[in-house]
Parts: structure tokens; C-alpha cells; sequence
């Protein structure tokens, strides 16, 4: 399948300081990508490069075969970046009248309020708006030109739980074959729920890339639960335990690298091991693996 878009060894600084630090990415039609990282990782630095917003000062980015600036590549592309709703005083109708004459053949208004869940805020003035209102204006500003490529920028950061179901599922709706959905997070939950697969940036580079269960796989962290005679604190010390914490019905539960070699100990020195469990573990667990500074060295 030929990808949307190619970013190849992309890069870009400010003062001197690397925000995104030669990461490669291409993205299929059909699929969403979410973007991952702690604050500071060069997500949106990423997409706005992307989008053709910021230069790479090193290799290429090429969407639909075209640079991101060119206008016939554009206008395939859409966006809902954090604060995109436009002046306050128009409506919400007016709003998305007015984004209309971006495109060549935008999609009917009543369409795009309908699949935002704003058919009944049409005549609202956008500074009227809750904030998750703006929000799904936003969507709805980004789906304008019935784009091939969407590019979303934490789309449901300050959402309430509701809004947030509300907007994951407008997103889910919009993952059709011809369509590629890129979108950064901070909410792995969101994440694993949403995406066909996980980009993880940290300090720029990219350290992860697959699905889920690659992922997690990549990151070889198991999530135990046992119940044993030995002091929490001395499990904690053990090589490869990562994370350690006592679970409401009284057994530990531990995240490590390397369960197996830590059960071994334990039996070798004598102490009781009873209602074990071993599994894989989440996203959330990989991601913490991925971004503890010196993991990515
Ligand atoms: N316009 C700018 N001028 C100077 N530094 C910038 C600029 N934009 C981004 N940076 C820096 O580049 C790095 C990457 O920022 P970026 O906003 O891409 O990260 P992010 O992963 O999107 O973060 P967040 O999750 O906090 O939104 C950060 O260190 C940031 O301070």
C-alpha cells in the first residue's frame, strides 16, 4: 500500500536545541496513528512540519507525492490544531460558512455540524461556546475539505469524560479506508482504545513505532501479581522490577522486565510465592518504560 505521507529523517531546532531530532513516518490511508510523548517531545513540532506549517531544516516531508506547502497537497489535508475556532463574535454556522471558500468542494454545513454534534449550536456565537463545544467546532472545521489526511493536535484535552466519548467516537466514525488520522495524545487510554497503531517521540526521536501489543511487546515489561513473605521495598531492588504497589486485596502487583529471573530469585531464597499471576502489560506501563530518561539513550 502506498503511504500519504513520508517524513524522511525530519529535523528541526529552536535555539540551538533539538525538538525533533531525524524521525521518520509514514502514514497509510485507513489507519490512526496516535502520537505519543511527555511534554516537550516534539509532537506538535512534529505535525506542523506535517502540515507543511515549519520547515524540517533536514529531510524531506512529502504528502500525497507533494510537499506539504503545495496548495493541491493542502487542500487534502485537515486539521484541528488547539485553538483553531476563529473570531469569537461569528456563529458557529458563519464559522464554518466561512471555512467553505478554503476548498474547492467543502462539504455542506449541516453535514459537518451534524458529524461534530453541533447541529443544534449552528446559530451559537463561538465566544458562547463551551469549551468542548470549541473543540468539536474545531473538528468540524478540519473535516471542511472532506480531508484524505487529518491531523489532530490532543483533540480531547479538556474534555470532560462524556465529551470526550463523544469526540472519540466522531474520530472513530471518520477512520474510513481512504483516510489517514494522525493524532497526538497524552491519554493512553485514548490511545490504545482509538489507534491502529502508536508512534512514541521522546527528546525528538522516535522510539517507538507499531501497534500496541508491538509495542508494549518491544518494551518486554510483564505486570505481576503475588502474594509473599518478602518486604516490598526488597522486591522494588530487585534487577528489572520497575514499579511495585499493593493492590487493594493485599497482593503485590509489580511491573518488570524480567519476571521469570525475579520468581527464580525468590524461590532460590526460600520465600513463599502464592497467587501468582504473570501478564502482559498495558500501554500506559510501555510508555513510562519508553520515556524514563535514559531509556531512549
Ligand atoms: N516556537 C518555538 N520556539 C522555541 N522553542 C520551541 C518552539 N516550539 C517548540 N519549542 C520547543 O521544542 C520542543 C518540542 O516542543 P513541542 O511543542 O513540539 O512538544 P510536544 O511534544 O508537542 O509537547 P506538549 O505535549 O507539551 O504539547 C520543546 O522543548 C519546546 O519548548
Amino acid at each position: 500500500m502506498e503511504p500519504m505521507a513520508v517524513m524522511r529523517g525530519v529535523s528541526r531546532s529552536f535555539r540551538g536545541q533539538l525538538a525533533v531530532d531525524a524521525v521518520d513516518l509514514s502514514l497509510y490511508p485507513g489507519e490512526i496513528v496516535a502520537l505519543l510523548g511527555p511534554n516537550g517531545a516534539g509532537k506538535s513540532t512534529l505535525l506542523d512540519m506535517l502540515l507543511g506549517l515549519r520547515d524540517p531544516q533536514a529531510g524531506s516531508v512529502r504528502v500525497f507525492g507533494m510537499p506539504p506547502t503545495v496548495r493541491r497537497a493542502r487542500g487534502r489535508m485537515g486539521a484541528m490544531l488547539q485553538d483553531t475556532t476563529g473570531p469569537p463574535g461569528l456563529t458557529v454556522a458563519e464559522t464554518v460558512r466561512l471555512t467553505q471558500h478554503l476548498y474547492p468542494r467543502p462539504a455542506p454545513v449541516s453535514e459537518l455540524l451534524d458529524i461534530a454534534g453541533l447541529s443544534d449550536k449552528a446559530d451559537r456565537r463561538v465566544g458562547e461556546l463551551s469549551g468542548g463545544e470549541r473543540q468539536r467546532l474545531s473538528l468540524a472545521l478540519a473535516l471542511t475539505g472532506s480531508p484524505e489526511l487529518l491531523v489532530l493536535d490532543e483533540p480531547t484535552a479538556a474534555l470532560d469524560v462524556a465529551g470526550r466519548r463523544g469526540l472519540l467516537r466522531s474520530i472513530r466514525e471518520l477512520a474510513v479506508d481512504d483516510r489517514a488520522i494522525v493524532l497526538a495524545t497524552h491519554d493512553l487510554r485514548e490511545a490504545q482504545e482509538i489507534a491502529d497503531r502508536v508512534v512514541v517521540l521522546h527528546h525528538g526521536r522516535k522510539i517507538a513505532d507499531g501497534d500496541t501489543a508491538e509495542v508494549v511487546g518491544q518494551v518486554g515489561v510483564r505486570r505481576v501479581h503475588l502474594r509473599t513473605d518478602l518486604d516490598v521495598l526488597r522486591i522494588a531492588n530487585h534487577p528489572g522490577v520497575q514499579s511495585v504497589s499493593i493492590t487493594p486485596d493485599g497482593r503485590v502487583e509489580l511491573l518488570a522486565r524480567d519476571p521469570e529471573g525475579l520468581l527464580a530469585g525468590l524461590f532460590a531464597d526460600g520465600h513463599h510465592v502464592t497467587d501468582l499471576t504473570v501478564a502482559d502489560a498495558d500501554l500506559e506501563s510501555a510508555f513510562v518504560a519508553l520515556t524514563e530518561d535514559g531509556a531512549a539513550a
